[in-house]
């Protein structure tokens, strides 16, 4: 393709794509150091999140670029918004193949500038390499907590009620759509960018017992709270919040129990499961969807039958 300008080598890529990143943060050091230093922040814990996205895997190969940058920078954000913590800054590795060319870089970058000032956050460091292979990217997001505050997925007792932030089921509508397997009337209020709920922290932080986001699968997710808390959850998927567009899928399918089972297990929804005594929970107001009881693992009712979740999620092999 004529025209196309070929990338700068990996330095000129720091200079040019990530050090306007960093927003003039004093601990990136321009990115012209080995390493980014950061003063400890006396009465803060340092909170600190990594995930990964690969083509083919997490994203569709030819998604824009900018959009695959704020959905990594997102799904951190959502791992931070569960702890109850303040994103403060992130390292982001990205390993490019050599298709993906100079001006889809700078796309990329400009998703990053765009939701770094959005979320208020700066680059503080980072890796760029070259792969024979999908572009591959890692992200580790930093926030802070006051000390001993970080809301953990152990900390659900027996009595909690469990809640969810907001509609399940979209991630896996949404991946659905993209794939060509569901009809893009099907698709959610833009799901593929995920909203990370930091707007709940401080009440999270104040509230509730555990909490983990919704990226595996609502019932994985669940899952991981009653392992870490050594607990059961009951859950029952009458009163998983769902969107129009969900209900209005829902509403095409001759086994709800199935399809809602699906909903519930699909992920990519990057809302928050977590429990609370009934009184915060009240204080939450957030849908309940079910309670915690002695024993282990995610018992799951619909339309008052048990059903077999399996696995509950997604799991990478
Ligand atoms: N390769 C690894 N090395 C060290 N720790 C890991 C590794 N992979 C996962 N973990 C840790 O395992 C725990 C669970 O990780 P997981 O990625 O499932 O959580 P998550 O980010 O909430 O979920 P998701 O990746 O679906 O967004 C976290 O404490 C994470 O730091
Ligand atoms: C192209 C494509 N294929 C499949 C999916 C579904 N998917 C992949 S990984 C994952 C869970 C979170 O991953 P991780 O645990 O690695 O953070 C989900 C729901 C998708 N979104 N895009
Ligand atoms: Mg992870
Ligand atoms: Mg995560
Ligand atoms: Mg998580």
């Amino acid at each position: 393709m004529s025209g196309a300008e070929s990338p700068p080598d990996e330095f000129g890529q720091i200079a040019r794509l990530f050090r306007p990143l960093t927003r003039g943060a004093p601990e990136a050091l321009d990115l012209l150091d080995d390493a980014a230093v950061i003063p400890s922040r006396p009465g803060f814990d340092l909170v600190v999140t990594k995930d990964a996205l690969v083509a083919g895997v997490h994203f569709q190969p030819g998604e824009p670029p900018g959009r695959t940058a704020q959905r990594l920078l997102r799904a951190n954000l959502s791992d931070l918004a569960a702890k109850g913590a303040e994103p403060y800054g992130y390292f982001l590795m990205t390993a490019w193949p050599a298709d993906f060319g100079w001006a889809q870089r700078e796309a990329f970058a400009e998703g990053l500038r765009a939701d770094g000032e959005a979320f208020n956050l700066c680059l503080l460091g980072g890796d760029t390499v070259s792969i024979k292979g999908p572009l591959t990217l890692s992200m580790t997001l930093l926030g802070w907590t006051p000390s001993g505050a970080m809301v953990r997925r152990a900390g659900a007792q027996v009595g909690d009620l469990v809640m969810v932030s907001g509609a399940i089921g979209d991630g896996w509508l949404d991946w659905g759509v993209a794939a060509g397997q569901l009809d893009r009337r099907w698709l959610g209020a833009d799901h593929r960018l995920p909203n990370p709920r930091l707007d709940l922290r401080e009440p999270l932080r104040r509230l509730a017992t555990s909490a983990a986001d919704v990226s595996d699968g609502l019932i994985a997710d669940a899952g991981h709270i009653a392992r870490a808390s050594k607990v059961g959850l009951r859950l029952d998927l009458d009163r998983m919040p769902i969107s129009d567009a969900a209900a209005a899928w829902l509403a095409t399918q001759a086994d709800p129990a199935g399809a809602r089972l699906r909903l519930a297990t699909g992920g990519d929804d990057y809302e928050l499961v977590l429990t609370a005594p009934p009184a915060a929970a009240q204080a939450l107001g957030l849908p309940v969807i079910g309670e915690v009881v002695a024993g282990e693992g995610v018992e799951v009712r619909f339309a008052g039958a048990r059903l077999d979740p399996g696995p509950g999620g997604w799991r990478h092999a």
